[in-house]
């Protein structure tokens, strides 16, 4: 109740906001967490310092903006990118995920598969460009992309990495990754939680281009133009074959899903790794 309540209050900002800002001139809308442009190609960058963690307030202001440019229909494709230097998204938000009571891991689980099945099947046409590192949720986010540039920089990574923290990562998630890099790839990373660097990455299908991060933006927007050349209709009946399965199959079981996630993510020892991953991340820094 209280997070439909936070919803409408920050669809009622986020509106308000953009026809002030349509006003000073430049065609954009923001919350605290995300900023769209809409003039030219519409770009979508998270801005969740540090590391873009998908919080559940992250979460919830990225699917209102969705529905946002979802809803405008001169809008016909969104670049999705980072504000946050050196990365693009560090997946879905540990502290989400650690020390917090089932009905609070539901409410996230439920906001996550609901991010995925808007952007996933989204009639618009979406281009990550990736330009900092992208482990696990981050990675699931440019795999709902219809194409993915990435920035050839040794320093970023991408992959689903869950196996690393001793969770698992869900049956959606790998349908995904399956069929983005098929299903023996996907086996071994999947079990391996490899993290791929922009040329491995490249090399197995995760991304679709690598170009020197200073273009990232630019090849971004000339592949958008080159999809935006296609008619909407025909593109989106092929997207929605392509993808339908994939969606359907999480959809005829979200509860289920949710209440496995809870379950899981409840365990002591699932807990216990995802502690012992905290404080690695916390002993890199020394
Ligand atoms: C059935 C269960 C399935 C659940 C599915 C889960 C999918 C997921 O997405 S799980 C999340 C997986 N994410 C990761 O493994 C990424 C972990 N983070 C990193 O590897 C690094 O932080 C980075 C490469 C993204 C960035 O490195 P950098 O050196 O720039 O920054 P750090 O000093 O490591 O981090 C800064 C700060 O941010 C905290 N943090 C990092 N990642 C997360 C996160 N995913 N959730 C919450 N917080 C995160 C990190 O602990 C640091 O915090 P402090 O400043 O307080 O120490």
């Amino acid at each position: 109740m209280a997070l439909a309540a936070a919803r409408r209050l920050l669809l009622h900002a986020g509106s308000r906001l953009g026809r002030r800002e349509a006003v000073d001139g430049a065609r954009r809308f923001a919350n605290k967490r995300v900023l769209v442009e809409t003039e030219g190609p519409a770009v979508m960058k998270l801005r969740n310092p540090p590391v873009n963690s998908l919080s559940l307030e992250c979460l919830t202001e990225f699917t209102i903006s969705l529905e946002k440019l979802e809803n405008d229909k001169s809008i016909r494709g969104v670049i999705l990118t980072s504000e946050c230097p050196g990365i693009f998204s560090a997946g879905l938000d540990l502290l989400e995920m650690y020390g917090r009571n089932p009905a609070h891991y539901a409410e996230y689980w439920k906001n996550v598969q609901e991010l995925w099945l808007r952007l996933y099947t989204s009639n618009m046409i979406l281009v990550s460009a990736i330009n900092g590192a992208s482990p696990a949720g981050g990675c699931l986010l440019a795999l709902c992309c219809d194409y993915r540039v990435m920035a050839d920089n040794p320093k970023y990574t991408i992959g689903l990495n869950e196996s690393l923290l001793g969770i698992v990562a869900p049956f959606w998630f790998k349908d995904m990754y399956v069929n983005t890099i098929g299903h023996r790839e996907a086996e071994r990373a999947l079990q391996l939680g490899t993290l791929f660097s922009p040329a491995e990455a490249l090399k197995v299908g995760v991304v679709d281009e690598v170009v020197p991060e200073d273009q990232v933006h630019s090849k971004a927007r000339s592949v958008m133009t080159k999809w935006l050349a296609i008619p909407d209709h025909s593109r989106q009946l092929t997207k929605n074959m392509m993808r339908k399965a994939t969606a359907d199959n999480l959809i005829k079981q979200r509860e289920a899903d949710i209440q496995n996630f809870t379950s899981f993510i409840s365990k002591d020892s699932i807990q216990k790794s995802l502690h012992m991953y905290l404080e690695k991340l916390k002993q890199k820094k020394g």
